[in-house]
């Protein structure tokens, strides 16, 4: 298909992909005839989405904190599979707890995981996209990077801090060609979100803040994500687009 937001056979590395919103776009990014990397922790569960997915999708395990296995995979999927047209840092977790109790472990356990692997993996990629002088990188922030909510500190400094990289990244990396934007997602519904979203308090709080007055589903970040990884949006760079039904538009 030749139009502005054609990805057909551009290769995805999409990280923290066998579930939620990383499956979500993998899915939808192999519908637009892309190629995706699959990733996660789990060997076996990372092999078997890959499979599930087909001939376009490969699977490679490893924990994006660990910036050793980040370097040899990036390499491996550039030798093995191809160029990395598009990184999207969206593997992230949550330990909830009041500041107060928060522990140390679950302080850098969360900035590990949601802000510097975000560094490691689009560091590792950007020297292959420079020396192409083209690139594409989406970081998944959040809703939390601008707004905070009581007892997860850890999680809206990281993603806070994964705002702040895009547009450093923006600033300094535009100059090969390559853009560098975010996806601030409201509240979605997935296993990250299930203890809130089986609250009913919480469910409701969701529902009464946000103008669509509900959750959104993974799906629909998927057209988010293809505009920014195409063509189409190739003089946009350092942005966060908010995909929350309103919530950030309303007090
Ligand atoms: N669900 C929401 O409402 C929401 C809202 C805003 C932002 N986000 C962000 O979207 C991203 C995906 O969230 P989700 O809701 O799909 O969560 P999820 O828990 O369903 O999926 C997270 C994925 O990341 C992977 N992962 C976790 N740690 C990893 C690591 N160290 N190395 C490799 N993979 C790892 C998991 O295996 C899983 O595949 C996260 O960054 C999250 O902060 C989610
Ligand atoms: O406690 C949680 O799980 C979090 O608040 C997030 O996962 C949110 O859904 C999201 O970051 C809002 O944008």
């Amino acid at each position: 298909m030749n139009n502005l937001f054609n990805v057909t056979d551009k290769i995805i590395l999409i990280t923290g992909s066998t579930r939620g919103i990383g499956l979500s776009l993998a899915k939808g990014f192999l519908k637009a005839g892309a190629k995706v990397i699959i990733n996660g922790r789990n060997h076996d569960a990372t092999e078997k989405v890959a499979a599930e997915l087909g001939e376009k999708a490969y699977g490679y395990t490893f924990d994006v904190s660990d910036k050793a296995a980040v370097i040899e995979n990036v390499k491996v999927i550039e030798e093995t599979v191809g160029p990395i047209d598009v990184l999207i840092n969206n593997a992230g977790i949550q330990r909830r707890a009041p500041l107060e109790e928060l522990t140390n472990e679950d302080w850098n356990t969360v900035i590990n995981v949601n802000l510097n692997s975000a560094f490691y993996m689009s560091q590792a990629v950007f020297t292959y996209m420079k020396n192409r002088q083209k690139g594409k990188i989406i970081n998944i922030t959040s809703l939390n990077a601008e707004k905070a909510r009581p007892n997860i500190g850890n999680y809206c400094s990281a993603k806070g801090g994964l705002k702040m990289l895009t547009k450093s990244m923006a600033t300094e990396w535009g100059k090969y060609n390559i853009q560098t934007n975010a996806i601030g997602p409201g509240y979605f519904l997935t296993d990250l979100t299930e203890p809130l979203s089986n609250d009913p308090a919480f469910d409701q709080w969701v529902k009464s803040e946000v103008p669509l007055q509900r959750w959104g589903n993974p799906e629909e970040l998927i057209g988010t994500a293809i505009y920014l990884a195409s063509a189409a949006s190739n003089y946009v760079n350092g942005h966060t687009v908010y995909v929350d039904g309103g919530w950030q538009a309303s007090l």
